[in-house]
């Protein structure tokens, strides 16, 4: 419980109306969830205002309202605020409500297109080995050392950030790490936020259903950085051709990593097998478990945080060489008697696609054929498709076009987009199967001895989203009981 003055303290107020000494039990930004002694938050959203709902609060007994415009009629017993933002101001005001946890612990923030599971995930192990009680915040689940949290969205909404993070205080967290999309610099999830320091993995092609453009999709991005302290890091991946546009405004200190450059922090790949990483960063070699040649760049960037946050850089290598990958990144089985490997991947934009399956190549031998099954979600960034279609097809023997999380929209007319990426010359390696199960079954029944599948594009999922609702559906499960069922 706090008063509302005191969470307004960081809050630009254009008018209020109505007593500022009262009581706020909690904060909530649905009017569905109010109840007596309950501010609300009305927040312009892409389905509904939330405006709308401000004489349903009222009615809920909120105690208190803040919009962005004021409603005709106010209504007696609630106090109204006018801001000119209200997700910022719910930011500001989730973090003032819960004591400022970000500020009572080192938190970092990584962003990109690709990468932020990996790498929060690496840093969470990572500084736990360190000896740290660690907090993370990511896409798969949130963890509050061993302790698994359900996680609903990549970044969470300001409210369930903060009161995290404030959680994450209580059970003596020193760190956290946390996943930023661009959807959260959007909504302002993180405004208030105070972050010790933040990572850029990369931008590609994605959300562009969202964003609108490229170029907005960059500015959310940049945002993170815009909004950093100067008592924080930005860790930049010199090997993205965005990555100085990203720093561009920020106050924090500036710090780069490459594979091709020097810079701050430098690797090189020595080797990439399906046994590993071996790798050069600053002079010393490591063997990662990791696979794939992306996953420099992660074990690299969880390095240069690392150092950046005082750890000994040697003591940090040695414990980054035994760390397991995130579940479902580059997860992989081998059938009992033909030895077929099965790679599930959550890789489910063109760029993650093309990386997985270039290293899929870069470790296969010319005697394995690699069968690809693949699908794009429905309700999102429809240009991908046929590009995505396009990569598997080029990188891969055969390719099995399929369903992947169609929502709400026709799995047929999903395939039907993906289909135009493929070239006439590759009509004859590509199937389309609606059916989920069936690709994988069909994948497996093409499968010869030795020969490797990638069943890209839900990773550690373990539902299909159709027509709203998530049937179960985990890709490593059903591709082990194919290969099983076939005898393979
Ligand atoms: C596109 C998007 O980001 N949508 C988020 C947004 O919902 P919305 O804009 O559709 O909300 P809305 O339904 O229009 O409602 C507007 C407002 O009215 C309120 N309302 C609504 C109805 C009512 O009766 N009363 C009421 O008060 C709502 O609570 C809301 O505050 O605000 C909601 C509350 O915070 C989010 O849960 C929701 O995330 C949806 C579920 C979602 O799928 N988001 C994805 C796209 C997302 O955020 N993804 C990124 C990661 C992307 C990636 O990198 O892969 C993430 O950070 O997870
Ligand atoms: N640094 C990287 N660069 C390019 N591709 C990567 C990188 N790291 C991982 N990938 C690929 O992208 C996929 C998604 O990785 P990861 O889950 O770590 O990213 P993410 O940014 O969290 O994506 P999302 O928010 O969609 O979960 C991986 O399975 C892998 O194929």
């Amino acid at each position: 419980m706090q008063l509302l003055q005191d969470i307004l303290k960081d809050v630009t107020v254009l008018e209020s109306h109505g007593p500022l000494d009262v009581q706020v039990e909690s904060i909530t930004f649905d009017s569905r969830q109010v109840q007596p002694g309950v501010l609300f938050v009305a927040m312009r959203g892409v389905q509904v205002d939330g405006h709308d709902f401000m004489a349903k609060a009222a009615g809920a007994k909120a105690v208190a309202i803040v919009c962005e415009e004021l409603p005709a009629e106010l209504a007696s017993g609630v106090t109204y605020i006018k801001v000119k933002n209200s997700g910022q101001a719910l930011g500001l005001m989730a973090s003032a409500f819960y004591g400022h946890p970000s500020r009572k612990l080192k938190l970092v923030g990584v962003t990109g297109t690709n990468g932020k599971t990996t790498s929060v995930t690496l840093l969470h192990k990572l500084f736990r080995e360190l000896g740290y009680h660690v907090g993370m915040i990511s896409t798969v689940q949130n963890q509050i050392d061993e302790e698994v949290i359900p996680s609903t969205h990549t970044t969470p909404d300001a409210v369930s950030l903060n009161a995290l993070l404030d959680k994450m205080v209580k059970a003596g967290c020193a760190y956290a790490f946390m996943e930023v999309s661009s959807h959260a610099m959007v909504q302002q999830r993180v405004a208030g936020i105070t972050f010790a320091g933040g990572v850029f993995t990369n931008i590609t092609h994605d959300h562009l259903d969202y964003h609108g453009t490229f170029d907005e999709y960059i500015k959310a991005k940049k945002s993170f950085f815009d909004m950093l302290p100067a008592s924080a890091f930005a860790l930049i991946n010199a090997d993205d051709k965005r990555g100085p546009v990203m720093v561009q405004n920020t106050k924090a200190e500036v710090r780069y990593f490459s594979l091709r450059k020097v810079t701050d922090f430098k690797a090189r790949l020595i080797d990439n097998t399906l046994q590993g990483l071996h790798l050069e960063i600053d002079g010393h070699e490591i063997w990662a478990k990791l696979i794939g040649a992306f996953n420099a760049y992660n074990l690299l960037g969880a390095y240069g945080v690392a150092v950046l946050l005082e750890e000994d850089p040697m003591e940090t290598l040695t414990i980054l060489s035994s760390l397991d990958t995130a579940a479902g990144r580059f997860d992989y089985i081998v059938s009992e008697t033909e030895q077929i490997t099965g790679i599930v991947d959550y890789a489910h934009t063109p760029d993650a696609l093309e990386n997985v399956l270039n290293t899929i190549q870069q470790i296969r031998t010319p005697l394995q054929t690699v069968i690809t099954v693949v699908g794009c979600g429905g309700n999102r960034d429809a240009g991908k498709r046929p590009v995505m279609a396009d990569i598997a097809c080029r990188l891969s023997d055969k390719v099995i076009l399929t369903s992947d999380n169609p929502r709400f929209e026709e799995p047929q007319a999903i395939l039907e987009d993906m289909q135009k990426g493929v070239k006439p010359l590759d009509f004859k390696k590509t199937l389309s199967v609606l059916d989920r199960r069936e690709a994988i079954r069909t994948a497996c029944m093409l499968a010869g001895k030795g020969d490797i599948i990638l069943v890209a594009g839900k990773g550690h999922e373990t539902y299909q989203e159709i027509k709203g609702v998530k049937y179960p559906f985990d890709d490593k499960q059903v591709l082990q009981e194919a290969l099983q069922q076939l005898g393979k």
